[in-house]
């Protein structure tokens, strides 16, 4: 009987492996890039000019700031793997603790939860997104087989005589509603 594991989603079949820990005694399940990206310094012109004239109290056209606002928003890294575990447990998805020092890349939603019943969703089969943000001065590549975050099993505790909601999960980053 399977309790928890990784598994490859169909769209990567041939073309990812499983994730494997580092180490004998390591925490976390090294998760890689599916595919190639360069990743954009936050800090490209188009983000420090909106900074500078709203700083200086001057009109940002609507242009520049969805100029700007592209560069701030995440990057989903596609990692190609799904993770099946116990109802009462997630996978914590933590950043490399070397990506911050070496890379300035940074998850900007300081840990990722993959739920449970996020395995096999309708929406992506379960597909683990990586959220990553470039915070060095210089474009990040990234290429396919990088690691770029680690997950680590973990155990969730309910409170008592709680009413469980039966609603089921259709797919991920807010499908739950707002
Ligand atoms: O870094 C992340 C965070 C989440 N997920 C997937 C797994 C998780 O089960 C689902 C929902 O994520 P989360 O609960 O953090 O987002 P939400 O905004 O609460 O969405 P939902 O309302 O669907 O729970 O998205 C990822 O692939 N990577
Ligand atoms: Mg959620």
């Amino acid at each position: 009987m399977k309790t928890r594991g990784f598994e490859i989603v169909t769209k990567y079949a041939d073309d990812v492996s499983l994730p494997v820990r580092s180490t004998k005694s390591s925490a976390g399940y090294d998760l890689a890039a599916a595919e190639d990206f360069v990743l954009p310094s936050i800090w490209k012109s188009g983000f420090l000019k909106v900074l500078w004239l709203i700083r200086h109290g001057k009109t940002v056209n609507e242009n520049e700031l969805t100029q700007a606002n592209k560069i701030l928003k995440p990057y989903l890294i596609p990692t190609g793997i799904k993770a099946y575990m116990q109802d009462n447990e997630f996978l914590l998805l933590a950043n490399r603790s070397s990506s911050p020092l070496k890379r300035g890349l940074i998850l900007p939603n300081g840990i990722g939860v993959i739920d449970s019943d996020y395995y096999n969703n309708q929406n992506n089969e379960g597909e683990i997104f990586i959220q990553i943000v470039n915070f060095s001065l210089k474009d990040q590549v990234v290429k396919k087989g990088d690691r770029v975050g680690q997950g680590i099993f973990m155990p969730f505790l309910t409170v008592d005589d709680e009413k469980v909601t039966s609603s089921k999960r259709v797919g991920g980053f807010g499908s739950s509603g707002k």
